[in-house]
């Protein structure tokens, strides 16, 4: 017995599409819910990448709803950047998911819902439990599973009791306040009983004392029952608040070092329901719970009908593939052996569960991560196949029980071999991946120790250079302060010469200004004498003009004298 196994044994009674969409209430509007993770590559390459389409099966009337869910990024993956974007696209508006192969290569699964990080609990609970939960009202028998690797929300989508922020009620406080909601207080009841399988071992977490239960198989029908199961009665919402705080504390959570929020057991919480109802006689087809599994009719009472109805909510085992994921850190083999084996029980119970009527969702998780890529492929393939499980609703009076256990047994048998086959698949996978890695690692080893050396040697080409550099600067530098000498030398020479050009300059100058002040004196002197001279030519003119005067009246005289001597004659 297997997963998948497990899926087709809790097939239900399937609406058709219109009725799924007008039952929603509120559907995901998806212009408000754009899909975040869009790889460009795939995008932009969409057409010339090569698909494999698996699409839902074209009648769908029998098929388990599924409902694929992505978790938010938590804050390491967020410091991380971790997301799945070059490996998986999700399209909610076309409630498609496509996973790449590698660059040119995908393939593309239809969900009855593609549900992104940003779908709220009340989204997820409308789309995917409501329809369940009117089911069960009417009378119905339902399910809901949560199917997903530790970490991806399974626990956060059930069962959050909404204690940290109430619009984070998970699907069972939601379930129970809707049947609550719609129940005639002293009619109607409804009682939960709430189990963990682990391993081999079934216990009932609202009276752990009561260790492992029993589960029994009747030969004839081979229907699996637990007939030591608690089954409390609720008064109110508080009451199931309580219960399942009660029943969470004695949760055995194994440790797991992989992911520390991972568990290794199964979470069922079963929710019986008896509603009394006016109107039509005759025969319901339900399914009770009374300490097990069986079938029976509903009770009519002339115009007052009792509906019972069971809901199960099932949280899964993290769907980790068994291989060892961290050295010996995953799931050891016998537990992951056990796992199944646990999954064998509860699968068989559910055959009898599977023949009332009954209504059926998936809820398939997968993380943001790429550590998540593995699972997140191994999840999507469960849910493929648990959406090609056929319709389980039937009349009692037209089913042929025998018939269906025998050929759902084959159909166990069939999936178990295909998902050992697809395990050994990922095994052989994982061993080549590890390969693969190991060769990476020493290459990138090896291109490691070679840019080492290369680096080493760079470096010490660099040092070399340094010192030349170091040694050329120091001459410049020497050369540069001789240079300077020099200079200093040249400008001091120049100056000096400069001085004593300025001094020869003055003196120079002061000669000339003592000759030219020697020369003025001069010719003043000369003036000076030249005036005398000129003043006693005047004054020898003036007496040589005397004497010639004196001289000419001489001269007259001695004429005059003459003429007188000469006279007598
Ligand atoms: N939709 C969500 N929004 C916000 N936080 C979420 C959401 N889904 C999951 N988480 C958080 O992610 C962590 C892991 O979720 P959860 O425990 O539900 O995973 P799981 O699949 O049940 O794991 P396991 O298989 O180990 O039990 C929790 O801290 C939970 O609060």
């Amino acid at each position: 017995m297997n997963m998948s196994s497990y899926a087709n044994c809790i097939s239900g009674t399937i609406p058709s599409s219109s009725e799924v969409q007008a039952e929603k209430g509120i559907s995901l509007n998806t212009q408000t819910c754009p899909t975040r993770i869009r790889p460009k590559t795939m995008s932009s390459a969409a057409s010339i990448v090569r698909r494999t389409i698996n699409h839902r099966p074209k009648d769908n009337g029998g098929s388990v709803k599924v409902a694929l869910r992505l978790r938010p990024r938590n804050s390491e993956e967020l410091e991380n950047d971790a997301d799945l974007t070059d490996y998986v696209e999700l399209l909610p508006e076309m409630k498609l998911l496509r996973l790449r192969k590698n660059n040119w290569d995908y393939e593309e699964f239809e969900f009855d819902e593609v549900l992104d990080e940003t779908v709220s609990q009340k989204e997820v609970y409308d789309v995917v439990m409501k329809p369940v939960v009117k089911a069960v009202l009417e009378g119905y028998n339902g399910a809901v599973i949560a199917y997903g690797s530790a970490g991806t929300g399974k626990t956060f989508t059930l069962a959050n009791l909404g204690k940290e922020n109430y619009a984070d009620r998970g699907v069972m406080v939601r379930s129970i306040e809707d049947i609550l909601d719609d129940f005639s207080f002293g009619q109607d009841s409804v009682s939960v009983s709430y189990l963990q399988l682990y391993l081999e071992a079934v216990k009932d977490l609202l009276a752990p004392e009561k260790g492992n239960l029993a589960i029994t198989e009747d030969p004839e029908t081979g229907d699996i029952s637990l007939p030591g199961a608690t089954s409390v009665e609720l008064k109110d919402r508080t009451s199931f608040l309580d219960l399942l705080t009660a029943g969470d504390a004695n949760r055995n959570l194994p440790d797991s070092k992989m992911n520390i929020e991972s568990t290794r057991s199964h979470t069922l919480l079963l929710v019986e329901v008896r509603k009394t109802v006016k109107g039509k006689q005759g025969k319901y087809l339900t399914a009770s719970y009374d300490g097990g599994v069986s079938l029976q009719t509903s009770i009519s009472n002339d115009a007052l009908t009792i509906k019972k109805s069971k809901l199960w909510i099932v949280d899964l085992a993290g769907s980790e593939i068994r291989e060892n994921k961290s050295g010996n850190e995953g799931l050891s083999f016998d537990e992951a052996k056990f796992v199944n084996l646990s999954l064998t029980a509860l699968g068989r119970s559910f055959h009898a569960f599977a023949e009332g009527a009954s209504r059926t969702s998936l809820i398939i998780t997968i993380g943001p991560s790429l550590r998540h890529k593995v699972d997140t492929r191994n999840s999507i393939l469960f849910g493929q196949r648990a959406m090609k499980a056929e319709n389980m609703r039937r009349v009692k009076d037209d089913f042929d029980y025998e018939t269906l256990c025998r050929d759902l047994q084959a159909k166990v048998d069939q999936l178990t071999a295909e998902n050992e086959r697809q395990s050994n698949l990922v095994f052989d996978a994982e061993k080549r991946l590890k390969r693969i890695t190991e060769e990476v690692e020493l290459t990138i080893q090896k291109s490691e120790r070679q840019a080492k050396a290369l680096l080493e040697e760079s470096h010490a080409k660099i040092l070399l250079i340094q010192k030349e550099n170091m040694e050329s600067i120091k001459k410049l530098k020497q050369e540069c302060h001789q240079l300077e000498k020099d200079l200093n030398e040249n400008t001091r020479k120049f100056c000096t010469q400069n001085e004593c050009v300025a001094l020869e300059k003055t003196q120079i100058e002061d000669e000339i200004s003592r000759k030219q002040q020697e020369m003025e004196e001069c010719l003043q002197e000369y003036h000076r004498e030249l005036s005398d001279i000129i003043a006693r030519i005047d004054k020898e003119c003036i007496q040589r003009q005397s004497v010639e005067r004196r001289l000419k009246e001489l001269e007259d005289q001695m004429k005059a004298r003459k003429r007188n001597l000469n006279v007598p004659k």
